[in-house]
């Protein structure tokens, strides 16, 4: 295209009108509301990816349409830059931008300033992929996206149902293809491949462990954990539960690695069929983030998050980098958390190597970890993955071990490379990561989960009149406004054993988050109600609303 079809856009974009009365806001997860609502921002959102593809000289970039977690009636759609990671900070504000403008004239009008304003050359060619989720309005939106991509030329590929992480492997392998950083082949057989072939080396020679219970959400991850199984063959036993994408109203209900996490407890589909002492785990609605558990003796329930995840693979690296004789000053090791990391893990951690805070959102995790030569990155929640810098994959791969048992474990460490999706978190690579530890360990879930000990948590939504008033620095650990607000908060923690307690706006709903820890659970769920009350009052909410109870 040599100049912008403005008639062909307005005449396409006419086709999905913007609802009036809606403002859509790119946030940390893309943009995200009502599934029914979303068709023109899916639109737009087709014309921005095509930008960003000209823009970046034709590189092919990701669409996904997703809600993840949330409830089966919402849907999203956020964009995968080239390597495979989120959408640069600075798009997200044009994503915005485009997906308010109130008519067809005026989105093309925000086009054109877009286009100057980053130098774009429009006659540059554009390559966009995309996948969706189960949800059932997806193909109404990958219809709206596809109109997208017509209006303004671009070149698409669809790539039907996936999970999120595949897409980003797709994103990451089409763009590096017949480069020396070839991430891999452009397909599910050749992700399939990847993960199993070096799932299978990891694990040779070691017991064929119980077999492990996967809760699927009801989601995208069912049908792709179905063709896993296929390629994993003999080396682990899997079940898989939750697998109904086709029932109404199943997707997330009751079920799922937020369900499991916010819930901290058993997915009511697993009572009975979960045996003592057996592993389990949760994948959530696009199998990017995953939760493990098990039940004791007694039949009580103990959760093996984000953090325990992290803590488990993070020492286990630092090990077969050490046993590789890899460490030195310029090897490093290190894990980056956000301030929902339970205080214990931070300690267990930061005992054995660095640890970053940074704040809340995949974005910040993926680039902070991306300086250690190995980062280690998981939020509370489950999502997370290991990144292996550029020079470290060199190091190892030139590296002459002088010991057989120096050879196995920079073998070991270079399986792990192939293993670990490194372009987001993946709960089914994290999983079999996961798997590969646990055997090398032969670690338990109990084991595992005696690594260091959960300090009581909760974690309060506050409803208040202005969420954007809340402001905070210190990787959000503190607030600097509404100004006095923290001097109170700091007054209430005092008071408590092992207390830390924080408060920030959410990026993905309209509410304010307040976190808190003690060393006692009445302790912990008094500190989390009296800051939630505080923060409340101090911001002058209707009374009938006012936080009374956890
Ligand atoms: C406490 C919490 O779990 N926050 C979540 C949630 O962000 P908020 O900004 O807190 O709404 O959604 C994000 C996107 O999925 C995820 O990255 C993050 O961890
Ligand atoms: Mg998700």
């Amino acid at each position: 295209m040599s100049s912008l079809d403005v008639d062909a856009i307005i005449a396409h974009a006419d086709q999905y009108p913007k609802p009036a009365g809606v403002h859509f806001q790119y946030g940390t997860a893309g943009f995200r509301t009502r599934g029914d609502i979303l068709e023109s921002v899916v639109f737009r959102v087709g014309v921005l990816a095509a930008l960003r593809s000209k823009k970046l000289d034709g590189k092919t970039i990701g669409v996904m349409i997703t809600a993840s977690h949330n409830p089966e009636h919402d849907n999203g759609v956020k964009l995968v830059d080239p390597r495979g990671e989120m959408l640069e900070a600075a798009w997200e504000i044009h994503a915005t931008t485009l997906a308010n403008a109130q008519t067809s004239q005026e989105f093309v009008q925000t086009v054109q300033t877009l286009i100057s304003a980053a130098n774009i050359d429009i006659t540059k060619p554009a390559n966009v992929v995309y996948a969706r989720d189960t949800r059932p309005t997806g193909p109404a939106l990958v219809a709206a996206l596809e109109l997208g991509l017509k209006a303004i030329g671009a070149q698409g590929r669809n790539e039907g149902v996936q999970t999120t992480p595949v897409l980003h492997y797709f994103v990451r392998c089409i763009n590096s293809k017949g480069t020396k950083d070839s991430y891999g082949d452009d397909s599910v057989d050749g992700y399939m491949k990847k993960l199993s072939e070096s799932f299978k080396s990891l694990v040779a020679g070691k017991t064929r462990p119980e077999p492990l219970i996967i809760d699927c959400a009801n989601g995208v991850g069912a049908p792709t954990a179905e063709i896993l199984v296929k390629y994993l063959g003999e080396s682990i036993p899997l079940i898989l539960h939750n697998t109904a994408i086709s029932t109404k109203g199943a997707l997330n209900y009751e079920c799922g690695a937020d369900y499991v996490k916010t819930q901290q407890r058993l997915p009511p589909s697993l009572n009975g069929v979960l045996k003592p002492g057996q592993r389990a785990c949760s994948l959530d609605g696009d199998a990017d983030r995953l939760i493990y558990y098990y039940l004791d003796e007694r039949g009580h329930f103990h959760m093996l998050d984000g953090d325990k995840i992290a803590a488990l693979v993070a020492a286990f690296i630092i090990d077969l980098v050490n046993l590789a004789g890899l460490s030195g000053d310029d090897f490093k090791v290190g894990v980056v958390q956000t301030a929902y990391a339970n205080g214990s893990s931070t300690k267990y951690l930061a005992d054995r190597m660095p640890v970053k805070c940074v704040p809340t959102g995949v974005k910040h995790l993926h680039h902070a970890a991306e300086h250690y030569s190995v980062g280690v990155y998981f939020e509370a929640n489950g999502h997370g993955t290991v990144l292996f810098s550029p020079s470290a994959v060199e190091a190892m791969k030139s590296h002459k071990p002088s010991t057989p048992a120096q050879a196995s474990a920079l073998q070991h460490l270079i399986n792990l490379t192939e293993l670990i999706n490194q372009t987001v978190g993946d709960a089914l690579s994290d999983m079999l990561l996961v798997e590969v530890v646990l055997a090398h360990r032969s670690f338990t879930g109990a084991e595992w989960n005696s690594l260091y000990n959960d300090l009581p948590n909760r974690l309060v939504k506050v409803v208040v009149k202005d969420r954007n008033i809340f402001k905070t620095e210190d990787a959000e650990r503190r607030l600097v406004s509404p100004v006095g607000l923290q001097e109170k908060v700091d007054e209430l923690v005092r008071k408590y054993d092992g207390g830390r307690s924080f408060v920030r706006p959410s990026g993905t709903e309209d509410v304010v988050r307040v976190y808190a820890e003690a060393t006692s659970r009445p302790q912990t769920d008094e500190l989390a109600l009296k800051v939630a009350q505080l923060v409340y009052d101090f911001t002058g909410g209707d009374p009938m609303k006012r936080p009374e109870s956890l």
